[in-house]
């Protein structure tokens, strides 16, 4: 996009995906990603090793098969409804605002993006990170990059940043309105399936003392605000509240781990546990991811469907991301707005 509409510009950032399901885009994909000191957060030397040498090589293959799986004739799933998006909130917001897409890794980059948005004049950018809950690996390298950007500027516009948003009431009422598809009662147990995080990176919250310390999965205080284990419970709390669910009948969980030391309980393990219980379906909905992408559709639909069945289980029913829902679009236009 080149052309300005209004005085104000909206940076939409989510995370990235690779150029193409090879595995070299997946492989420069992983590599820019994983190398993200905000991403696996350990000492440099020991980061280039363990990712250069052991995790990308290894995992680049391995990924490249599953992003085949979920490549569509509209290519990254998260690429395509982050762009529907953008045109949707560009829409919405009508003529004061034009609204840019940028992927934290990969493309359209945030330096690219944002070079574009330079040149454009604004008098304000809002920067819109797509993650309601925010955690350091993803809304706070968002926010890094475009801070590493934008203080090389010579005119530094006003600027406003969205931090998160979990308890937005659009995003809840579209979380909410996602599962008036299911019949909740046909379900034997419902799952919350966040993206998991390393332990140590929800401990790095606190001034002093551990996560555990703290009451995260019950309270969120001001201390606790910006911990994402905190947040993913007040979200659960929310939906589960507006959907009238006691809290016998779900399980917040965590996915997609890396190593053993991260946020638990495991969803893979939790869904394993239930088909040991004797359950038959499960409805499984996933509230850190905002488009559908290869941690939801392969990862919930297809890696957990396995798992469940051969353990007894029938049925793993994923309840759809926001993806380009209306009121995903409206949540959006109320924060940019700042309502
Ligand atoms: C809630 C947002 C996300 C957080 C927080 C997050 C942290 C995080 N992720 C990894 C490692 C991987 N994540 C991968 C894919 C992926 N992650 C998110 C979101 C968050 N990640 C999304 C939306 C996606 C899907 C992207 C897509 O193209 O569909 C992958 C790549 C896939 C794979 O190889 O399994 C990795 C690797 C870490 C280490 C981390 C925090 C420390
Ligand atoms: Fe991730
Ligand atoms: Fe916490």
């Amino acid at each position: 996009m080149n052309t300005v509409k209004g005085k104000t510009g909206v940076l939409l950032i989510n995370l990235g995906t690779p150029d193409s399901p090879s595995v070299g885009d997946v492989r420069s994909y992983l590599s820019q990603f994983l190398n993200d000191p905000r991403v696996i957060d350990i000492p440099w030397l020991l980061r280039k090793m363990l990712v250069n040498l052991i995790i990308v090589p290894f995992r680049a293959p391995k990924s490249a098969k599953v992003y085949k799986l979920v490549w569509t004739e509209n290519g990254s799933p998260l690429l395509y409804y982050s762009e529907k998006v953008r045109e949707l909130l560009d829409n919405a917001l009508g003529g004061d605002y034009t609204v840019h897409l940028a992927m934290r890794y990969k493309n359209p980059s945030i330096p690219a993006v944002l070079e574009e948005m330079r040149k454009l004049n604004y008098t304000r950018i809002v920067v819109l990170p797509m993650f309601p809950q925010y955690a350091s690996a993803s809304t706070g390298s968002a926010l890094d990059e475009v801070m590493r950007v934008i203080r090389k500027w010579w005119v530094i516009p006003e600027l406003k940043i969205i931090s998160q948003y979990y308890d937005h009431p659009k995003f809840i009422d579209g979380i909410v309105e996602r599962a008036t598809k299911y019949n909740l009662n046909d379900y034997d147990h419902i799952l919350f399936s966040y993206h998991g995080l390393p332990v140590r990176q929800v401990d790095k919250v606190y001034n002093d003392g551990l996560c555990s310390d703290r009451d995260c999965e019950h309270t969120i205080t001001q201390e606790n605000q910006y911990c994402y284990k905190a947040t993913c419970y007040a979200t659960t709390r929310l939906i589960a509240e507006r959907l009238n669910l006691d809290e016998s009948r779900y399980t917040v969980c965590f996915q997609s781990r890396l190593d053993k030391e991260w946020l638990e309980p495991f969803s893979d393990k939790v869904v394993e546990q239930k088909a040991k219980e004797g359950a038959k379906k499960l409805l499984v909905f996933s509230p850190a991811f905002t488009a559908d992408c290869l941690e939801t559709i392969i990862e919930i639909g297809e890696e957990y469907q396995e798992i469940f069945e051969k353990h007894g289980g029938e049925k793993v029913q994923l309840v759809e991301s926001l993806n380009d829902s209306p009121i995903w679009v409206e949540c959006l236009k109320e924060l940019v707005e700042g309502k």
